[in-house]
Formats: structure tokens, sequence, C-alpha cells
């Protein structure tokens, strides 16, 4: 069975994070392992508290992922200091992990800052520089690439001027503030639209976290990058697609319609 490692915070209401991942991982039939870098408190209407794992105890994690059960593609997700940044670069060079997707989480979608300014720099030198591929929203391209978005052809200078500057893969997702369900894969100074059909359903919380992981099973299983968001797009219309209304704010997706439904895991 291939094998897969997220790297992120863990969400106690179970719609995003580290339970998003794994859920997403299972689903996708590749097995799951987790490396916490916080425990957060926080539900459908927002985070009350944020308590970081030291970054001595976040490398003994990873050693005791990456010196057992190798995993075959790594997620990462909420990462908020610069000092767990710096451990994870260190920690996946040395056990030369690839297939590394990283989703650069700044901003739950209630509103609550998941991630230090400092740490922004330190996410810029030390991961996208080994990331296979990066996922930022619109908000958080915005940041990386230094500028404002406000149409497709902007996604695409974005995108490219993160992909040049760093040397990966970046697929930038068009929900926010363009409103359709279009992302834009950037790689090897070509870009292709992966386009989506929106859904109208207002319970979106994990959407980032759900797609980024969904993109690491299938680069575990061997899919090349192209496929790998394809089925990703595919794995998150359909869970967004299965309408699970729960909570008083935007609530998780239903993972579950991929494990009972028609939902076809294998080429
Ligand atoms: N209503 C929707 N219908 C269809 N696809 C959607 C919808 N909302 C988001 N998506 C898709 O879900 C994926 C994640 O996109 P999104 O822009 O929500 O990420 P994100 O902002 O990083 O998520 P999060 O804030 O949950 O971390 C993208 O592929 C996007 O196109
Ligand atoms: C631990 C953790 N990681 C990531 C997110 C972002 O997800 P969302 O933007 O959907 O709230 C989150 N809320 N919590």
């Amino acid at each position: 069975m291939k094998t897969a490692v997220t790297i992120a915070g863990s969400d106690s209401s179970g719609g995003a994070g580290i339970q998003a991942d794994i859920k997403t991982m299972i689903a996708n039939g590749v097995y799951a392992m987790s490396a916490i870098t916080a425990l957060t408190a926080q539900n459908t209407t927002g985070v009350t508290g944020i308590m970081e794992v030291t970054p001595e105890f976040l490398g003994e994690e990873l050693d005791n992922i990456f010196t057992d059960i190798y995993p075959d593609a790594v997620k990462i997700g909420m990462v908020s200091s610069s000092a767990l940044i710096e451990k994870i670069a260190d920690k996946l060079q040395e056990y030369q992990a690839e297939n590394i997707v990283v989703d650069p989480v700044m901003v739950a979608t209630s509103g609550a800052k998941l991630i230090s300014d400092e740490a922004i720099g330190t996410l810029k030198k030390r991961l996208l520089p080994i990331a296979s591929v990066l996922t930022p929203n619109i908000p958080e391209a915005e940041v990386l690439a230094e500028m404002e978005i406000h149409s497709a052809d902007d996604m695409i200078e974005a995108a490219k001027k993160i992909s040049d500057t760093y040397h990966c893969a970046v697929l930038c997702k068009g929900g926010h503030k363009l409103n359709d369900a279009n992302d834009l894969l950037y790689r090897d100074g070509d870009y292709r639209w992966f386009n989506g059909k929106r859904i109208d359903n207002p319970n979106t919380h994990g959407t980032g976290c759900t797609l980024s992981s969904a993109i690491a099973s299938n680069l575990a299983k061997g899919f090349d990058m192209d496929t790998s968001v394809e089925r990703a797009k595919d794995y998150i219309s359909g869970a967004l697609a299965a309408m699970l209304d729960l909570g008083k704010g935007s609530g998780p997706m239903d993972h579950g319609f991929a494990i009972t439904g028609e939902y076809k895991k294998e080429a």
C-alpha cells in the first residue's frame, strides 16, 4: 500500500487540518500518517486557541515516521512559526522526502490568522524551494507573489512569478476572489487551467486541506502532476456535492461519499 504523511495542525471540529487530511487520504486509498504542528481549539464558527508543539517534538514525530514507514508523499498544511518550518525543512531534506505538497495556510475560512508574519518569510525561503507543488488560494498567492490579483490573467502572472522564483509547480485556486472553481497549474514555464463546476454549498471548511491531501495521495500512488490535480478536483467536487450540513458556521465536507458511494479510487 502507498503511504502519505500530513504535517499540519489538528482541527478539533474535524473539518480541516490533520483530520480532513487523514479522511481524504483514506478515501483515496493511501495509508495516512500525521506529524502534528499544533493543536487548535476550533469549530465551524472560529478558532479560539492554538497550542504549538515544540520544534524538537515535531522533529521527533518526523524521525519516527521516516525511519519506519517511509511516506510516498508529504502534505504540509498549517505551520505557524519559523522554528517549526525550519525543523520541517531540515527533516525533509535529511530524509530526502519526495512528492511534497505545500498548502501555504495563512488565514482560516472563519478569519483566524494561522501563521505569524515572520514565518511567511521562512516559508518562502525554506519550504517553497523543496515543494513539488504549492497550492495557494488567491489571497495567499497575493502575499507570495507580492502583487494583487483581480483577474485570470493576474492569476497566471502571480503563479508564474512564484514558480519562477521558487522552482516549484504552483496550483493557484480561483475560488476566493474570482468566484469560480477554476484552478490554474503553472509548471515548468507552462500553464493549464483545471475548470471545476461551482457547487452551491456554503459549507467549505477544509476545502484547501482536502484538495492538497488528495493531490498528495494521487502523487503517492504514482500519478503524474496533471492527473493528480485532475483527480483531486474530482474528489473535492464529490465531497462538496454530498451537501453535508453540520455546525453553526461554514461546515465541513462529507468524505464518506467516497467510501459508501460510486467514487472510484483507482484509475
Ligand atoms: N463551491 C465550490 N464548488 C466547487 N469547487 C470549489 C468550491 N469552493 C472551492 N472549490 C474548490 O476547492 C478547492 C479548494 O479551494 P479554496 O479556494 O476553497 O481553497 P482554500 O481557500 O485554500 O481553502 P481553505 O480556506 O479551506 O483552506 C479548489 O479546487 C476550488 O476550486
Ligand atoms: C488546523 C487547521 N488547518 C487549516 C485550516 C484552514 O482551513 P479553512 O480555511 O477551511 O478553515 C484550519 N482552519 N485549521
